[in-house]
């Protein structure tokens, strides 16, 4: 993975691992914990791969040992983390350029590969897509997970909480004389100076320049209001989401995986993976098979993160778990359908919405007619 302008590397100050000894167990495993938060018991004993390595949920999130954890290479909770197992090729089609194929039985919930490429902050990934829209064919994928936005509102509530909890009403963050800035908590409503860094010999010349910064930082504010008002998006149910923070692009750099074309009746899935990252919003993008594919045939999944068949929009309506990122419960047909747009469709902003409309050739006896959803 190469990292995008202003992107950091991953952070792994949050990351924890588990003490179990050889394999984990449910009884002792930190990740499985922090799995369980996610999906709950949404399959059986609460481990998302069974004890073949097989996914059981494509779609939804995993939680993997990771490089801090006692556990060993056996743990049945690894399987990203050892690479690719089963065959592939990449074939020209006559409708869509490139493919991935089978070369072999694959069995339903096999790790296929990493959707790797370049990781883009928000403002790169839309400058990009504007060029990758005019000629047709984009290696663009938002990664917006539906529970995503619901950890970030967690944490964000949780931290206001918190300064409320220690009589903190406000925080900010001022420029000061010199390049310096200062940030003021309001306790209790009164103001304090936390931390003033500004230099105590701040000339006029410095003054000046800390007006420019200002009036610079004041009309960049007003801007990035204006933009995230016509990007946000709206989702199927009308409601407004947050654009992605980052974007996984595949076109100067990637894998087999940037060949996998979209199908309206996929055979595959977009999962996202946490390994050596605590970052709930820069998870791995993987591909695991959702059915059994045969030798020969092509391996697609859908690009608009649609679940596919009703039978898998029933079982997860009959199943879905109440867990804490589940809080509209079971029954919400907006929690059954996880609202992975990570392929492309953000890019269906003002500026390129009429661009990015391509007709679908998946060739799918329930094809929707576009490969990217309005
Ligand atoms: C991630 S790339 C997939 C690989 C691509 N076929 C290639 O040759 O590089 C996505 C692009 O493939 C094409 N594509 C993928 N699925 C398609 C489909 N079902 N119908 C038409 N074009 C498709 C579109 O041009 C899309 O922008």
């Amino acid at each position: 993975m190469w990292l995008g302008r202003d992107v950091e590397p991953p952070s792994r100050k949050g990351l924890e691992g588990c003490d179990c000894e050889g394999k984990c167990s449910k009884k002792t495993c930190k990740c499985w914990k922090k799995q369980i938060e996610y999906t709950g018991s949404y399959v059986p004993d609460g481990f998302m791969y069974d004890a073949r390595g097989l996914l059981r949920a494509p779609g939804l999130p995993v939680f993997e040992c990771n490089s801090l954890c006692n556990c060993g290479e056996e743990c049945r909770n690894r399987v990203v983390a050892q690479g690719r197992k089963c065959k592939v090729m990449i074939k020209k089609t006559t409708k869509k350029g490139w493919g991935v194929f089978a070369c072999e039985r694959i069995r339903a919930g096999t790790f296929i590969g990493i959707y790797s490429g370049e990781l883009l902050g928000h403002e790169e990934s839309e400058e990009r897509a504007v060029k990758y829209d005019a000629f047709g064919r984009t290696y663009l994928f938002d990664i917006d997970w539906w529970y995503i936005d619901n950890a970030m509102e967690k944490k964000e509530k949780a931290v206001a909480e918190a300064a409320a909890a220690a009589g903190i009403s406000r925080i900010q963050t001022r420029p000061q004389g010199g390049g310096q800035t200062v940030t003021i908590a309001t306790v209790n409503r009164v103001p304090t100076k936390m931390m003033v860094e500004a230099h105590p010999d701040a000339s006029d010349a410095d003054r000046k320049v800390e007006r420019k910064q200002r009036k610079e930082k004041k009309e960049e504010r007003v801007n990035r209001k204006d933009d995230s008002e016509s990007d946000s998006d709206s989702d199927s149910d009308g409601e407004r989401r947050k654009p992605s923070k980052y974007t996984i692009d595949a076109y100067h750099a990637g894998n087999f995986t940037r060949f996998l074309n979209h199908s309206c009746d996929p055979n595959a899935a977009l999962t996202p993976v946490y390994i050596d990252v605590d970052d709930i919003e820069r998870p791995l993008l993987t591909i695991f098979s959702k059915r059994e594919i045969s030798y020969g045939e092509e391996i697609t999944f859908s690009y608009s993160g649609d679940l596919d068949t009703d039978e898998e929009e029933q079982q997860h309506t009959r199943s879905q778990p109440a867990t804490p990122n589940n809080k509209r419960g079971p029954k919400s047909k907006k929690n059954v359908k996880p609202k992975h747009q990570s392929a492309d469709s953000p890019k269906q902003d003002k500026k390129s919405k009429a661009l990015v409309h391509v007709a679908c050739q998946c060739g799918a006896a329930k094809c929707k007619g576009t490969i990217w959803r309005e």
